[in-house]
């Protein structure tokens, strides 16, 4: 049986302030984020539930003075961001990052690698991160997406979904696995292995010699600390190099990983776009339906293919609110298929005006249609 060893979230109260102040040991987690929540610590509202109201019974003069002031409350809201790099928040103070998982982790040095000076902040699930940004408790969140072996992160495509979040950039992670354990433990001292399921799945054949029981944990970084925590010699962890030095543990064996590429992608979420480019290597994320159902796809690839946009990536989520399509037929009944929700990737700014009449076209047989970023293609390794 997996045991499931649980990041630790800060103990107790956590009064934490439209920007979070965590310790960087603790950790976000949903009933923290949740709790401000309730107590409607958000960003900026509008200045009433509908922006409407405030040109009710106005005479003329007063629209030219509601205007100037309409005016001054736009330059007040978030700007859409002009590229990723924008590298201090709006009060300009560091940019604050929040990941899932511990320090060490591969998903904090995704959000190194995409903010290098920015304040990391740990949470215990992928949906803390996101619900974070979304409070205004930090700016950004990285969220890995697919790996070059292992393949989609599928319950993360689901939360693209499910968050009004922007995609404003991509990092790729070499994610090269080490077995770590404590000073002086040697390999065949090791009956047991801890990390996260994506790390175990991205090294099947190089630990099948090891015989030691797996446990899953929420990050490889929090499965090294805790070895190192309660001094557990017949333990290894497969994590980061770096999650090595972080808890003082030492490299049984490096490069785990089955496949030398091993890199995972990871997004990097905002509540604003960005503004999108003509110029330099841009990517477009969309997610769709279909009105005549899945035997339609090839419709919605041409409106690319047509325009001589390549698309880089597709993946099919069940589409949950209404799983089935039932089609009737004279000669043999009813047929029952699976609906599916498509996400694809595909490679042009939604400046260039091919993309725009792309995507209008797209729109004429979708039923659900929704960009969910623009960004630059990440091509440093
Ligand atoms: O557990 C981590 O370090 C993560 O960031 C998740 C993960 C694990 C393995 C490869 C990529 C991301």
């Amino acid at each position: 049986m997996a045991l499931k060893a649980i990041g630790n979230g800060v103990g107790g109260a956590c009064h934490m302030t439209p920007r979070a102040c965590l310790h960087p040991k603790s950790s976000l987690s949903l009933r923290m984020v949740e709790r401000k929540e309730s107590e409607k610590e958000m960003g900026p509202s509008p200045s009433s539930s509908n922006p409407q109201d405030q040109f009710k019974g106005l005479r003329s003069g007063d629209l030219e003075k509601n205007a100037r002031a309409l005016t001054r409350d736009c330059n007040a809201l978030p700007k859409p961001l002009s590229s990723m790099d924008c590298l201090t928040s709006s009060d300009g103070s560091a940019i604050r990052v929040a990941y899932q998982g511990s320090p060490g982790s591969f998903s904090e040095d995704a959000a190194l690698k995409a903010y290098p000076h920015c304040v990391r902040v740990p949470c215990e699930h992928f949906e803390v991160a996101l619900k974070a940004v979304e409070l205004w408790h930090v700016d950004r969140a990285v969220l890995p997406i697919e790996n070059t072996s292992v393949g989609s992160i599928h319950r993360n495509y689901d939360l693209l979904l499910s968050h009004r979040l922007h995609i404003i950039g991509e990092v790729q992670i070499k994610v090269d696995l080490c077995l770590l354990a404590l000073p002086g433990a040697k390999k065949e001292d090791i009956q047991r292995v801890f990390s996260h399921l994506q790390a175990f799945q991205q090294c099947e054949k190089s630990i099948s010699d090891l015989k030691a029981i797996r446990i899953n944990f929420e990050d490889t970084a929090s499965a090294a600390q805790l070895i190192a925590e309660r001094g557990m010699r017949d333990a290894g962890a497969i994590a980061s190099a770096r999650a090595g030095e972080l808890y003082g543990l030492k490299i049984l064996q490096n490069k785990l990983h089955d496949e030398d590429a091993n890199i995972t992608r990871f997004l990097v979420l905002s509540r604003e776009p960005i503004l999108p480019k003509t110029y330099g290597p841009f990517k477009t994320s969309i997610v769709f339906t279909l009105e005549e159902g899945a035997g339609m796809l090839f419709k919605a690839l041409a409106v690319f293919a047509l325009r001589n946009i390549n698309i880089l990536k597709i993946e099919s989520r069940p589409l949950r609110t209404s799983p089935l399509r039932l089609v009737d037929d004279l000669n043999h009944g009813t047929a029952m298929y699976f609906e599916y929700l498509f996400y694809v990737d595909f490679e042009a700014s939604m400046a260039e005006t091919r993309a725009q009449n792309a995507l209008g076209h797209l729109q004429e047989f979708s039923k659900f249609l929704r960009v969910l970023g623009c960004y630059p293609v990440d091509t440093l390794l």
